[in-house]
């Protein structure tokens, strides 16, 4: 006996769809290109293959669930317009012309790309076909010249490129062939798309060898027509659209360089993101690691692309010059990948493991020095320079962006607040020593929310605030740095120095020292290979004129000598600081002291020259910023104050100078000055 279960009655709706239909539905939404969709479906199919709840299900589940929603062809329309850019680009940032001019020349190089008509020529002697193709092409916005037959084409390609030919094949005279042959010769870029009502195999497979981009049957579809016009500019569009240098800003910390890639996205209408690259160890941070284990990211470009929800974005590589020194893997090869157009349009990331095409990200990086950044990536780079700002800059651009920014974060807005001109040049000058203005804005905000605790303790009725001079430090506390130079006396054996470093200019003392030895020399402050040969070089300079500077000729024979650069914890290297090795070194040995408010920078060669050095525009700021009086630089370097703002030439004495007894001349003071 058999028994037969009753049958339930069919359902009426279709059954429910299992995960693995909705993940297939996912997928087709997505917008992926077929071959990733493709790949993805096949990833589907294996992974119903698996028990589910099984380690290798879940892995697969949220593999597909992250790749249906990255935005694979999602992007937000641009804004293409100069004059709102010019504005937005004011409205953020005080000064900066030269930068501004740069970034607005940038945009109006991708506003004419993007506005140039890609130029096509259709050849057929149907006059129907040809109105039909004309009428078509026009209308998808290309700009289209047409000829009867193939020798008025050939006439037209020997005086013009076109981007795209569109032949006959059968003409009088010169078929579609020569007019292939004849475009290819003259722009090998030029695609040719051959139509005939008589395709044979062989013509075919002819016209593919001689380099036509595709063939297609008449009677012709239009539909067919558009995409494979589309297709074929594609690669040439992506290409002028990303070629290019990608913008790097390199300035010290706090000149506006993060704030300028913003005000870039904001007048583009793009979205905005943002990555640190400082002290990135592994390629897998950038790249993702592989799905074999649950947990699995991608790297954090693609990250970043799944959050903002395009793949247009504005993206800053912040800090390009920190990736670690101990990177495991090439920095350079994967941010290549990322920034070249010849290879981002097929970003491998290892979690997806599927090309994605980064070509429509507008990158920008940013670097506070290029020194570090390796030269194959330099080569891709645009680098813009931003330079520290002088005092008056700092309080004018405090007054228009930053206080107004604050009073507004800090809710007192609409109230009578009067920060006065003495205050801020107050809190620059003691609450903060730095190039740009981090530190400025943090005091600034500081200020603010004092200011916003007094009001609100004293009531809402509060009177109008006056914040004076005097008011800072009842604010702020007592003052966190002096003018070191000014409010310290002439010492024998300390020579001022100008420093140049990631994070703007600065002022270095110098020390030198003697004691009973025998001619032996100690260097000691974190000094680079660099710093010593200099400072050995300035030795041996001294040893070898000690007639003309008064020195006993026995003197190194029974001295020996230390030299120390603080602050001791700090590396430092380079060839600048020759000069003022030498002047330390000398004033400590003739007992003349070393004027402390004057700063020197120079390489020093062994005959006694002295050579041009970088970072003359951050050092000068810095020696303002110190309250240096008198420079001394290099001949050699007096291009470089052509752009060292007037503010700065009016207050320092500066000094050219070539060879080393000259500068020496101007540092030491007599034995009759000291006291
Ligand atoms: N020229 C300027 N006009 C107005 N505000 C400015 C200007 N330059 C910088 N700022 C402001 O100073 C602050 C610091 O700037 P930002 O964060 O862009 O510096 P950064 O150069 O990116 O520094 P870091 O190298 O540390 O990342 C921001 O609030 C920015 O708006």
């Amino acid at each position: 006996m058999r028994f037969f279960k009753k049958e339930s009655p069919l359902p009426e709706q279709a059954p429910p769809s299992t995960e693995m239909d909705q993940l297939r539905q996912l997928v087709r939404k997505a917008g992926m290109p077929p071959e990733a969709a493709d790949a993805t479906f096949m990833e589907i199919d294996r992974i119903a293959k698996m028990p589910p709840g099984s380690t290798e299900h879940t892995i697969g589940v949220s593999y597909i669930d992250y790749l249906t929603h990255l935005p694979w062809n999602r992007t937000t329309d641009d804004r293409l317009d100069l004059k709102a850019a010019k504005q937005v680009l004011d409205d953020q940032h005080e000064g900066l012309l030269e930068i501004k001019n740069r970034v607005l020349e940038h945009l109006a190089v991708r506003i004419l790309r993007s506005e140039r008509r890609h130029t096509m020529l259709v050849v057929d002697d149907e006059k129907t076909t040809r109105m039909n193709l004309m009428h078509v092409l026009t209308k998808e916005g290309y700009a289209v010249e047409t000829a009867a037959d193939g020798l008025e084409a050939i006439r037209l390609l020997e005086k013009q490129a076109f981007d795209i030919v569109i032949t006959d094949l059968k003409m009088e005279q010169a078929d579609g062939m020569q007019v292939l042959e004849t475009a290819k010769q003259k722009n090998p870029d030029t695609e040719v798309i051959i139509i005939t009502g008589y395709a044979t195999v062989a013509t075919a497979v002819s016209a593919m060898q001689k380099g036509s981009y595709h063939f297609l049957a008449k009677p012709l579809k239009l539909d067919e027509i558009r995409t494979t016009v589309a297709k074929a500019l594609r690669p040439k569009q992506t290409r002028l659209d990303h070629r290019g240098p990608v913008l790097c800003f390199v300035g010290p910390p706090g000149t506006g360089k993060t704030s300028l890639g913003l005000a870039i996205a904001k007048s583009m209408q793009r979205r905005f993101v943002r990555i640190s690259l400082a002290g990135m160890k592994d390629e897998a941070q950038l790249r993702g690691h592989r799905r074999s284990y649950v947990g699995a990211l991608p790297g954090r470009i693609i990250q970043e692309i799944r959050r903002v929800e395009t793949i247009n974005p504005v993206f800053m590589l912040d800090e390009l010059d920190k990736i670690s020194q101990e990177f495991k893997g090439d920095p350079a090869a994967v941010l290549l990948e990322v920034l070249d157009p010849q290879q981002n349009t097929h970003f491998m990331d290892n979690y997806l493991d599927l090309p994605f095409d980064l070509s429509k990200v507008m990158f920008i990086a940013t670097a506070n020095t290029v020194d570090t950044i390796p030269e194959a990536l330099l080569d891709r780079l645009e680098v813009i320079e931003l330079s520290g700002y002088t005092e008056q800059e700092k309080v004018r651009i405090a007054f228009n962006h930053l206080i107004p920014r604050e009073i507004e974060t800090s809710g007192l807005e609409g109230r009578s607040i009067d920060i006065s001109q003495a205050a801020v040049v107050r809190i620059i000058r003691e609450y903060t020593r730095e190039a740009g203005l981090r530190g400025l804005q943090r005091q600034i905000a500081g200020l603010c929310r004092k200011i916003a605790l007094d009001q609100v303790d004293q009531g809402n009725d509060a009177a109008p605030l006056a914040i004076t001079e005097e008011a800072v430090e009842r604010l702020l506390g007592p003052r966190r740095h002096t003018l070191e130079v000014t409010q310290a006396r002439d010492r024998v054996g300390v020579a001022t120095g100008l420093a140049w470093t990631r994070t703007g200019g600065e002022i270095v003392f110098v020390e030198a020292t003697q004691m009973r030895g025998a001619g032996q020399l100690t260097l000691t402050g974190s000094l680079g290979t660099v710093m010593r040969e200099s400072a050995q070089a300035a030795m041996s300079y001294i040893r070898s004129h000690v007639e003309a500077f008064g020195i006993p000729a026995d003197f190194f024979e029974r001295h020996d000598i230390h030299i120390h650069i603080p602050a001791g914890a700090i590396p430092k290297d380079g060839t600048s600081a020759g000069v003022p090795i030498a002047a330390a070194l000398l004033s400590m040995i003739t007992g003349r002291a070393c004027r402390r408010d004057t700063a020197m920078t120079g390489e020093l060669t062994l005959t006694g020259r002295i050579l041009p050095v970088g970072g003359i525009r951050e050092k000068l700021l810095a020696a303002h910023r110190a309250g240096v009086r008198t420079v001394v630089l290099p001949a050699k370097n007096g291009v470089d104050l052509q752009s060292i703002p007037d503010e700065i030439k009016q207050v320092l004495c500066i000094i050219p100078i070539e060879e080393l007894p000259g500068a020496i001349e101007q540092v030491l003071i007599g034995r009759d000055s000291l006291n």
